[in-house]
């Protein structure tokens, strides 16, 4: 691949993310997740629907054998609870002795202490992304409780723009931010996709399948997590624009959206994708 700092226009950004794309469609690479009630069957069916083959193993009794024989890791901590709290440490940890990129997903990470505490711990076991919407980065990176309602973003992604940064540089994670544009940074270097529809936002777990999708696309580009980040948005954002052709609300957003992945040609790659240097 040519020096990624040189990259300029969307013909080349196209290009690797298609290349991307058919990278996961060919090695269909193996992606545990542990991820919360609600976000189950949307992540697993994007992960399927893109060419992964997805796993929703929490026990803590089976990290050991099966950890290390996925490619990717996501870890999402949206319905949190002790004991699966415990499955989720043990599988970072896992996944770092055995080399294998994990990506965090902090839900709500600023609504409660107990969230909070447990967001950071996993942080300390080095997540190769970490990828939350706005309100989410920014309670994360300032270890702040309260400014979150919920699950959904009070921010927009630019707000975060600096917590971002910041936290990238302390973690050496690639932290992306979602929204109307997502940015990917790595502490130095700010990537923009602006790839999607705002109807995503009214399909509960998105955000979580989107992360799953990174895991996917960094298991195979291990030494290129900002820009696999970048590619699994800019997909994810892409089958939503083509679902949305044919949509009429989110329930059939959500299932054109995945078909939409499914069917993801190079040609539409080309036309639609949006990526763009941000800093
Ligand atoms: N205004 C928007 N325009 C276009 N795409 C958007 C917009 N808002 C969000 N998206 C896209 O929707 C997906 C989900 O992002 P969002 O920020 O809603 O995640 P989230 O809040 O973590 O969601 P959830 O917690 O429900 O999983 C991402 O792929 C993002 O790019
Ligand atoms: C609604 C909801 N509550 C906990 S996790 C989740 C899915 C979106 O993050
Ligand atoms: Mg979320």
């Amino acid at each position: 691949m040519e020096d990624l700092k040189e990259w300029k226009n969307n013909e080349i950004w196209g290009l690797e993310a298609w290349k991307s794309l058919c990278r996961v469609r060919e090695l269909c690479p193996l992606i545990q997740c542990i991820t919360n009630y609600v976000s189950m069957d949307i992540m697993a069916n994007t992960l399927l629907a893109a060419g992964a083959s997805p796993a929703m193993v929490h026990a803590v009794e089976e990290i050991a054998d099966f950890t290390p024989h996925a490619k990717g890791l996501c870890i999402n901590i949206g319905t949190l609870t002790p004991d699966w709290t415990v499955s989720m440490k043990a599988a970072a940890a896992k996944a770092a002795e055995s080399q294998k990129p994990w990506v965090l997903d902090p839900v709500a990470a600023g609504a409660s202490t107990y969230r909070m505490e447990r967001c950071l711990e996993l942080v300390d076991l080095k997540p190769t992304v970490i990828r939350g919407n706005a309100s989410e980065i920014l309670a994360l990176a300032g270890a702040s409780i309260g400014s979150t309602k919920g699950v959904d973003s009070s921010h927009v992604s630019t707000d975060a723009l600096e917590a971002a940064k910041e936290l990238a540089c302390r973690t050496q994670a690639v932290v992306a931010v979602s929204g109307a544009v997502d940015l990917v940074t790595d502490g130095e270097r700010v990537l923009g996709v602006s790839n999607g529809v705002p109807l995503m936002q009214k399909i509960t777990a998105t955000g979580c399948a989107v992360t799953a999708l990174i895991a996917a696309f960094v298991a195979l580009q291990p030494n290129l997590a900002l820009e696999a980040t970048c590619f699994a948005l800019a997909v994810f954002g892409m089958a939503g624009e083509i679902g949305m052709e044919k949509a009429n609300g989110p329930a059939s957003l959500r299932m054109h959206l995945i078909d939409a992945l499914y069917g993801l040609d190079k040609e539409s790659v080309l036309s639609k994708i949006n990526i763009s240097k941000y800093d």
